[in-house]
């Protein structure tokens, strides 16, 4: 296969046998795992290290133990005596991330859905094999798993049979952690799937699913072909910008097929959810900070920016999430991969005010989209205030049934449709505001259902809602990063929540502090945090000097990570902390 490899020439291999497939599968039934005994069994890695994920590469990829980026592997494959070129990509499964999963689609003619033979089908399985189908792509079920001793295949070929309408016989049962049945996935692939169908002789056309930031190489483009052909030294358009680019390097290689010597591509928008503001915890970073988010959303164009700035804060950006875990990934990766330091807002959803007159603002539109609290305009000159809907499937064993219904009537939702898949489980349809389910509503829902419950969204379009903006205060100065616009109804137990919180994520210092919530100038909540008794110096009174100057090293150390209210000392951390919200 490395001989293949190196002797490939891509221009004389037919495109009959070539096949572009994803893995889709909800949270943990088992991609990465099949993608890395696919590239075993094809000889692209060596089975040496069984439970090391190829696939999955990322430092946070590999703490967290989920997919965040979907990554794409070449694998040759012989089949009755002919050689196949597989392109496979493998594909994150948390909704925050299936964003990524429909890019991986669009390049893809077809796909296989895993589906966990304990588990059975789970809301992301539904929302991917949607996303499969209406790309009318052929679509494989695979059940894995089927080495556990609870695994029950039949039951969820059956699941799929009544969801998907998929007959049983076309189920293929692997346990891709033993290697079980592997190979006819491949040949499944090879029978099954169609080849791409894009001729030579037409224009290029390409779509870039994926691309990266390359030390050596600079900006790498994974991309899939629609039409024509393309070599080195070829200049490409793109038809997003209109810039027009210079192929240095054109490789299939043994984990990506890429095409490098880009050198600046700037990511497509997506619909995003969740708009926190980002700035530099120091001012003098900021084009440092620059340039590691521009190297960053070239990797995840998910990710919108915009350029901001704040009194408080100073200059930054509003970046575009599709949820919490998009977030937190996001800076995770900053902190680990570019080692910045940042300061994140309260992420809003886009909520928009139709005002009552559109001279009140330069552009002469009615509508506008707030995506900074900051910007909220006054109830005075707004007409109707908007508000992100969604609907979300949760699939659920029925035992969980009365306490998912409470639990979604607490986060404003109103039930659509309820039916069981199978003897036991059932799946239920609600249409929920988004800014109740964007912070933890998927967190929530796991552990009250010890794990059994899973959830999936789409866009569902905007509703009326009465939403107002509410400030946190702290020694009556407020803190800009916390300014929230919040529903009316829960204006009160929302404020109280966030006093109480940072009541507990503040340490206690010199001086006594206030912390308060309110809306215009009316406080509405109101927590405490106590002086602080002695100084920590007290402590080493007599003590040697070199502990001394430890003590005053690890505050200074601490003090980096603060950022000032006022006089008052917030630590970075709080202000995630804060913002997410617990449920009785
Ligand atoms: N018993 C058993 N465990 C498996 C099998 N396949 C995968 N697993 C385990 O299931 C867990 C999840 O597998 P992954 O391959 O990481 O799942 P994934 O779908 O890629 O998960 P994400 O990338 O986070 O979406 C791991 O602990 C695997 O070892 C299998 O066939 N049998």
């Amino acid at each position: 296969v490395n001989a293949l490899f190196r002797s490939f020439n891509m221009s004389k291999f037919p495109v009959e046998r070539i096949r572009n497939f994803s893995i889709i599968a909800h949270i943990d039934h088992g991609k990465s795992t099949l993608a890395d005994r696919l590239l075993e069994l094809t000889g692209a890695i060596a089975t040496t290290d069984k439970n090391k994920q190829v696939l999955d590469k990322l430092q946070v990829e590999r703490e967290r133990g989920i997919t965040v980026k979907a990554q794409t592997a070449s694998l040759f494959y012989k089949y009755q005596g002919q050689t196949y070129l597989l392109n496979l990509i493998d594909t994150p499964g948390h909704v925050d991330f299936s964003y990524e999963v429909s890019r991986s689609i669009s390049a893809c003619q077809g796909v296989l859905l895993i589906v966990d033979a304990n588990q059975g089908i789970q809301a992301q399985t539904v929302a991917n094999f949607y996303l499969a189908f209406e790309a009318q792509l052929t679509i494989i079920p695979v059940i894995n798993k089927i080495d556990l001793k609870n695994a029950d295949p039949e039951r969820v070929e059956k699941q799929i049979e009544k969801v998907f309408d998929i007959p049983t016989e076309e189920c293929i049962r692997i346990s891709a952690k033993l290697g079980t049945n592997v190979e006819q996935v491949l040949q499944e692939v090879v029978k099954r799937l169609p080849p791409p169908t894009f001729k030579k002789e037409d224009p290029f056309k390409a779509l870039v699913f994926d691309s990266n930031f390359d030390h050596y190489r600079g900006v790498v483009a994974n991309i899939a072909l629609f039409g024509g052909y393309l070599s080195k030294g070829d200049r490409i358009i793109s038809a997003y910008l209109g810039k027009s680019y210079e192929v240095n390097e054109l490789v299939v290689y043994k984990q990506t097929l890429v095409v490098a010597g880009v050198t600046d591509f700037y990511p497509e928008c997506a619909c995003w959810h969740l708009s926190p503001g980002m700035y530099p915890m120091d001012q003098s970073d900021y084009s440092a900070l620059r340039s590691a988010v521009e190297k960053l959303t070239l990797n995840d164009s998910s990710v919108t920016v915009q350029r901001d700035s704040s009194l408080a804060l100073g200059a930054g950006w509003r970046l575009g999430f599709l949820g919490l875990l998009h977030m937190e990934v996001f800076n995770q990766r900053l902190e680990q991969e570019y080692n910045a330091s940042v300061i994140v807002t309260a992420p809003t959803v886009p909520y928009k005010a139709i005002l009552s007159s559109a001279k009140l603002i330069k552009h002469g539109k009615e509508e506008i989209t707030i995506v900074n609290p900051a910007q909220f305009p006054d109830r005075s000159v707004v007409k109707e205030y908007l508000e992100p809907m969604v609907m979300g499937t949760i699939i659920t064993p029925d035992d969980y049934i009365g306490k998912i219904m409470s639990i979604c009537l607490n986060r404003r939702a109103v039930q659509k449709n309820m039916v069981y898949i199978d003897d036991h489980r059932v799946m239920m349809k609600y249409l929920f505001p988004l800014n109740e389910i964007v912070v933890d509503f998927y967190d929530l829902l796991k552990s009250m259902s010890s794990g059994y419950a899973s959830f999936d969204y789409e866009d569902a379009g905007y509703q009326p809602a009465h939403v107002i903006k509410m400030d946190i205060l702290l020694n009556g100065k407020p803190v800009e990063e916390l300014t929230t616009i919040v529903h009316k109804d829960r204006a009160y137990s929302a404020g109280k929540a966030m006093c109480e919180r940072l009541q507990d994520a503040i340490p206690r210092q010199m001086f006594e502090i206030a912390v308060q919530a309110a809306i215009g100038s009316k406080v509405i909540a109101r927590e405490t945090i106590k002086a602080y008794k002695k100084n920590v110096l007290a402590k080493c009174y007599g003590g040697d000097i070199t502990r001394k100057m430890k003590l005053l090293k690890k505050q200074a150390e601490g003090k980096k990570k603060m950022r000032y209210i006022g006089t008052v000392q917030v630590p970075k951390d709080a202000f995630i902390n804060v913002l997410k919200r617990k449920d009785k």
